[in-house]
């Protein structure tokens, strides 16, 4: 039980309810609450873990790829309709804008194509590329010579493409909610010029860009909710809510190449990064004597134990049947054991209960080892496995650890 909560009081067993509950389907009657949820979920990208902005960026950066190369062709072929209905005299304003409009799209595309895993840069180049055809719409406005703006044909319809073009990007709500305002304010800006501003005409087209924004919210909200729906089956395990092994092997790969970049800079003899390979003793005899559910239970409330042991930085995750990973990051080996073995213990006290709520005795046995710098990360489980393995041999219910290979 996690450290700090009574056995027995009403705190654990509110506890314990919920480690049972942990995963379950939701009911019909907590749909208001599901949805509740995934709209604090895309108001704002508070609450996404580290892995989900990794995921979010990558998904970000192929829509700033894909929105980049149309609008790249679109401002060139601009210039042949501008040259077809400008008045000659006028071409040069809008000239010289598109031909740095078109540098500039093409400076995001060449960032964000070299800028695979860097989330902030992603997200920036995404609002550059919005940015820069409202930025040369304002130029124009603000260049051309008063009374000719009626002359322009089609540049009113920016802001409405800008706000459309919002709802290909997975934004979160605020973030597109703060460029539509700024899209408003560029229409605004425009009637202002061409005399629209509180007119019938302006009227009726500031009511259409809001619309237009509102729509564009909602597909923003169903884009990243089913994204982070589909992220999280895809490397969640359903039964326990934890990291599921692929899911884990990504994490893996992602903190040794952290490692590395700290080595020598920040942290001049590398971050330490431990490993817990943890296996419930006699699971087999567990699900035999009460049944495939209290085994889920146990298997449930387990996970709840992990994750009350560990810290937010630390990665809990289901490796295979009754075989659970946890990864402490910034841990050296003794760290790593002194974990293990409160994992150990708090999972040796814990009160688990049958459908009859009479106890049922779990037990675990946990091979600790450290994650060695440059070596490939299924050496270190490898050798979790190895002393997990030790453990069960020498009696179960205990840790070991596995000496790494220079000390050994
Ligand atoms: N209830 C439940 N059981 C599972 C699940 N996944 C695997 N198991 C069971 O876990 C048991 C693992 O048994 P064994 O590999 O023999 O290990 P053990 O009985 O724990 O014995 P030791 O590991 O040697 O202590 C099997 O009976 C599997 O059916 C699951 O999702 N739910």
């Amino acid at each position: 039980m996690p450290s700090g909560v009574q056995q027995g009081s009403p705190a654990a067993e509110r506890q314990d309810r919920r480690a049972g509950d942990i995963a379950e389907p939701p009911g019909p009657s907590s749909d208001l609450f599901v949805g509740l949820r995934s709209l604090r979920d895309t108001v704002t990208s508070r609450h996404h873990s580290r892995d989900f902005a990794f995921a979010h960026a990558y998904y970000l950066r192929s829509r700033v790829l894909a929105l980049g190369i149309i609008f790249s062709l679109l401002s060139p072929l601009w210039i042949l309709v501008d040259s077809l209905v400008l008045p000659a005299e006028l071409l040069r304003y809008t000239l010289a804008g598109r031909v740095v409009l078109m540098l500039g799209l093409v400076g995001v595309l060449m960032v964000a194509l070299f800028s695979r895993e860097r989330i902030r840069r992603i997200r920036l180049c995404a609002g550059m590329l919005l940015a820069l055809p409202a930025a040369f719409y304002v130029l124009v406005l603000v260049m051309l010579p008063s009374g000719e703006i009626h002359h322009l044909v089609g540049y009113g319809f920016i802001p409405f493409l800008l706000v459309a073009s919002l709802s290909v990007f997975p934004f979160t709500i605020l973030e597109s909610l703060f460029a539509g305002l700024a899209m408003l304010g560029l229409l605004m800006f425009s009637q202002l010029l061409d005399g629209s501003w509180m007119t019938g005409r302006g009227v009726e087209a500031f009511w259409l860009l809001s619309s237009l924004l509102v729509v564009s919210l909602a597909a923003n909200h169903f884009q990243l909710s089913l994204l982070l729906r589909l992220y999280r089956q895809a490397t969640h395990d359903p039964l326990t809510g934890l990291f599921n092994r692929g899911a884990l092997e990504v994490h893996l790969a992602k903190i040794q190449a952290w490692q590395r970049e700290m080595e020598g800079g920040q942290a001049p003899d590398g971050v330490p990064c431990s490993v817990l390979m943890i296996d419930l003793d006699h699971f087999k005899q567990i699900n035999d004597t009460y049944g495939h559910s209290v085994g889920d239970a146990v298997l449930r409330q387990l996970a709840h134990i992990l994750t009350g042991q560990t810290r937010k930085q630390d990665c809990a995750a289901r490796y295979g049947g009754e075989e659970f990973v946890v990864i402490l990051l910034g841990s050296d080996g003794i760290r790593a054991q002194e974990v293990a073995e409160r994992i150990r213990r708090a999972v040796e006290l814990h009160d688990f209960v049958d459908h009859e709520q009479r106890p049922v005795s779990v037990t675990t046995s946990i091979g600790v080892t450290e994650l060695v710098l440059n070596e490939p990360a299924e050496q270190a489980l490898k050798r979790a496995d190895e002393a997990l393995y030790r453990a069960k041999h020498e009696g179960r219910n205990r840790i070991v650890y596995a000496e790494l290979p220079s000390q050994a």
